[in-house]
């Protein structure tokens, strides 16, 4: 995909989207930074061609005095462009990444979900990219994490972000031709500081990158092929849970987890017990893979917990729940939601985005 000028590139990646996503309103995440302002413009072309309704969004972190000022920018944009905009404004987030990030999600899927929107619109880059694939070699990932964002996944926060999906359109293009483009419609945008601190190691990332832009090239050639390649592992890990996984009360119940090749029992335990447990992200590398090692081997396992969730053989089968307190809301449409993206299917994420359960409030959204 790299190459394409942003217009088409971007159309492309939208004409892969289930249509029941693109029926109802769509937000535009936008930072005020030349990524998502470039995302915005191109976005508000595309709806406008198409009678599609968009909204933009821009979360304020409460931590520089001037991002009052730039979201008021994107405001003042985005009224030119005849779009509604909101600023949502972080109230006493702790300065940490980790929370900043969760913070930003909840507050972006909120304001979707409100709207009635099933989509938001993020404004990643083949450079985000990149750089994600050397964080994640750093970090010591395998091929599957090294394939890299997706163009279309679920809000990583639970329960805020139940019935939203994200799509990324700009994975395609580069952010030096986003720029171009911006700089051809007269629009500016805002450099934050952070996008420069060292103290990142996003910024590192991107610093061992720039000077060399064949080496993003050729980063990016290996993450196409590895996206390839997850894709086929997708399909297969959808087949065995559409076979393997059903939810019972709360409690996520597994068959025939020991059939799988050690990899991919430990990808599916991993995504079972995000799930179970309510969390963003999966329990990573060793542990789980000393958890599957045990579950895998003929030691009599008695049970275990771990990343918030609590693993316990029963009558042949593994149980999954929540370690603390009643079990998550909301389980199985999370899962359902998660075996769509698997599956790569449009029908079966329309399936998913239009199961009642998925669209019912867990959370008080206002
Ligand atoms: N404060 C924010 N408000 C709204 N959306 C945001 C915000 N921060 C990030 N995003 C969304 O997430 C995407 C990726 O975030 P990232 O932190 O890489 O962006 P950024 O460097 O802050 O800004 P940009 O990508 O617009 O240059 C952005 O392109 C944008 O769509």
């Amino acid at each position: 995909m790299q190459g394409l000028r942003p217009g088409p590139a971007f159309e492309t990646a939208l004409a892969a989207l289930p249509a029941c996503l693109l029926d109802a309103p769509i937000g535009v995440a936008v930072s005020g930074g030349g990524d998502s302002l470039a995302l915005l413009l191109l976005a508000q072309r595309w709806a406008a061609g198409r009678g599609r309704t968009l909204f933009a969004l821009t979360v304020d972190h409460g931590l520089r005095p001037e991002a009052r000022a730039e979201a008021e920018a994107v405001a003042a944009l985005c009224r030119q462009l005849g779009l509604p905009h909101e600023t949502l404004r972080l109230e006493g987030a702790a300065p940490r990444q980790a929370s900043l990030r969760r913070g930003r999600h909840a507050a972006l899927a909120r304001a979707a979900r409100q709207r009635g929107s099933r989509l938001l619109l993020t404004g990643h880059t083949a450079d985000d990219q990149a750089e994600t694939f050397l964080m994640r070699a750093r970090q010591g990932s395998g091929w599957y994490g090294l394939a890299g964002m997706r163009p279309l996944s679920l809000s990583p926060v639970w329960p805020e972000g139940q019935g939203v999906f994200i799509a990324r359109p700009l994975l395609g293009a580069r952010r030096e031709e986003l720029r171009t483009f911006l700089r051809a419609e007269d629009v500016r945008w805002v450099d934050d500081p952070s996008n420069d601190n060292p103290a990142f190691e996003r910024v590192r990332m991107r610093r061992l990158l720039c000077p060399k832009m064949s080496g993003s090239v050729q980063i990016l050639s290996v993450m196409d092929r590895f996206q390839t390649l997850r894709m086929i592992e997708d399909a297969a890990l959808w087949r065995w849970m559409t076979a393997n996984i059903r939810v019972s009360e709360g409690v996520i119940e597994v068959t025939f987890l020991t059939l799988l090749p050690t990899e991919r029992a430990a990808r599916a335990l991993g995504l079972l017990i995000q799930i179970a447990a309510g969390r963003e992200v999966p329990p990573r590398g060793e542990r789980l893979a000393r958890l599957v090692e045990r579950i895998v081997s003929k030691e009599d396992f008695r049970g275990a917990t771990l990343g918030g969730c609590q693993i316990r053989p029963r009558r042949g089968r593994l149980q999954l729940a929540s370690e603390t307190g009643p079990p998550i809301p909301g389980i199985a449409a999370r899962l359902a939601a998660h075996q769509a993206i698997l599956s790569g299917n449009t029908h079966e994420i329309a399936a998913a985005a239009g199961k009642e359960s998925f669209l019912e409030d867990l959370v008080p959204i206002f």
